[in-house]
């Protein structure tokens, strides 16, 4: 704690108010006229220069509105008001969690949204094989913190350390590889979900776009620079109706303001590997589902309004036609992970000059077997054993797509990515989490489950 703050804070506040107190009826009595006269005339200057602003004449009173009440609308952290890194007994933390075991070939990875659902999972098996990492997450309140929360209780138990801070935060990043010589980077962390970005776009931007340049500023200007392996997005397919979705493809249909920050990122990583000689792989996750996953998504509130009796809403195309997704289990998503950063090459520049051409991929990670999402629902229902009441409506123009089916080939040859859990078997399992997980007596769970250093995921 700081030596400058009072033990005492209620006493030292009402002496020091007491006097600010008295000055300011002084200062309102002799000065309140002029006070108010300046004021208007501020007023008056500013509310001319806004309606003189190109952004004000070339956009509508109502958009105007609405802009001002979304995009400036930004997700609470818990780092956002005070910085909570910095000092020694945290650098000997990040020090201790960046140790490699696993020698001669363990590698050194920082890994951001590393209390997310990827993250944890992905963190977790590499501290399983004995690599170093250190975790990067802001905790935002985008879903439930508290389940953000109990993973990183989760990785704690297994000697990793979550640095609290933003992916924006310049002088953290350069704090943290100045620290650590991290040899990789798996960048996860991101504003997920494809319908809420019509709700707060500017989330989207600021960690999607703004988020991952900071994160190649940082990395470029390292000494030595890691390689990069970032997660991108099934979305980017957006319209694309060629099935299934190779990365020969062509990706600029984009039908979400989510896919087009994602897509926007593979034309960055292009630019920070040509410039720079970053070493960058773009992984393009195709709805990934299982324990400890987001709420946000349907499988998982499916779940919840299933046993709770609520109807769910099921969304339909054109003439009733089924919407599939090929959702992909999370142990398959991070092989992929993992087989991604050990494949990567070095990146080739330093003292942020580039010093010979440097690698630069694109995956698709799916499952390859698109499901439609009734299909979901009925699996659901038969691993909670309770009936869902079903309501299905025509899917709104909310930046949904109607389909998304992997071609892995890529993965395959240059990965060795080869999913193995289908969707029964990926749900049973996460019905058996979700059901352990938010069973009020169950409040022993993390302690059982953490302290075995695995998730539940991989040991059922
Ligand atoms: O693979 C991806 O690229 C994306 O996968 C998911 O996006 P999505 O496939 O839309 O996953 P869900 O939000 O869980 O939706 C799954 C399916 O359920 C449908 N759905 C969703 C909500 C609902 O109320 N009803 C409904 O039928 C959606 O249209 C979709 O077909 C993630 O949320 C994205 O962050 C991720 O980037």
């Amino acid at each position: 704690m700081d030596a400058g703050v009072p033990s005492s804070p209620g006493k030292f506040k009402s002496d020091k108010s007491h006097h600010h107190h008295l000055r300011l009826l002084r200062w309102h009595h002799s000065s309140l006229p002029k006070f108010l006269f300046w004021t208007f005339c501020a007023a008056a200057v500013f509310f001319l220069f806004f309606l003189a602003s190109p952004h004000f004449s070339s956009s509508s009173s109502a958009s105007l509105h609405s802009s001002s009440s979304t995009e400036r609308r930004s997700l609470r952290t818990s780092s956002s008001s005070s910085p909570a890194w910095g000092g020694t007994e945290w650098e000997k933390r990040v020090l201790s969690s960046a140790r490699i075991r696993r020698r001669p070939f363990g590698i050194s990875v920082l890994v951001t949204g590393a209390a997310g659902f990827v993250g944890t999972h992905a963190i977790n098996s590499l501290k399983r094989r004995g690599d170093g990492v250190v975790g990067l997450d802001n905790f935002n309140d985008y879903y439930d913190s508290s389940l953000k929360r109990a993973r990183q209780v989760l990785l704690s138990h297994s000697g990793v350390f979550l640095v609290e801070g933003d992916i924006n935060d310049g002088p953290l990043l350069r704090k943290l590889f100045d620290l650590v010589s991290f040899t990789h980077v798996l960048h996860l962390a991101a504003q997920a979900g494809v319908r809420y970005a019509m709700k707060n776009p500017g989330s989207y931007v600021h960690s999607n776009v703004a988020g991952l340049v900071s994160i190649f500023e940082a990395s470029r200007s390292a000494n030595p620079q890691p390689a990069i392996v970032w997660a991108s997005s099934s979305s980017v397919y957006g319209l694309n109706t060629r099935v299934p979705f190779s990365e020969s493809h062509r990706t600029d249909n984009p039908a979400s303001l989510y896919a087009a920050t994602k897509k926007a990122g593979e034309e960055i990583a292009h630019v920070y590997n040509h410039i720079y000689g970053l070493s960058i792989t773009g992984l393009r996750f195709f709805t990934v589902y299982g324990p400890w996953g987001r709420p946000d998504m349907a499988y998982f509130f499916f779940t919840k309004d299933i046993l709770a009796g609520k109807p769910i809403t099921i969304f339909q195309g054109p003439d009733s036609a089924t919407v599939s997704r090929d959702f992909t289990y999370i142990d398959d998503i991070v092989q992929g992970c993992l087989a991604s950063l050990d494949t990567a090459q070095k990146s080739t520049g330093s003292g942020g000059t580039k010093h010979g051409p440097a690698q630069l991929r694109v995956f698709n990670l799916g499952n390859t077997s698109p499901v439609p999402v009734v299909e979901l629902v009925s699996i659901l229902e038969r691993h909670l054993k309770v009936k869902a009441k079903r309501k299905f409506v025509k899917m709104p123009r909310n930046g949904d797509v109607l389909f998304t089916h992997a071609n892995i080939t890529l993965a395959k040859k240059e990965l060795g990515y080869h999913p193995k859990t289908n969707l029964q078997t990926g749900l049973k399992r996460f019905v058996k989490w979700y059901l352990e997980y938010y069973t009020p007596s169950n409040g022993s769970y993390l302690a059982k489950k953490g302290r075995g250093g695995s998730s539940s995921s991989n040991s059922s």
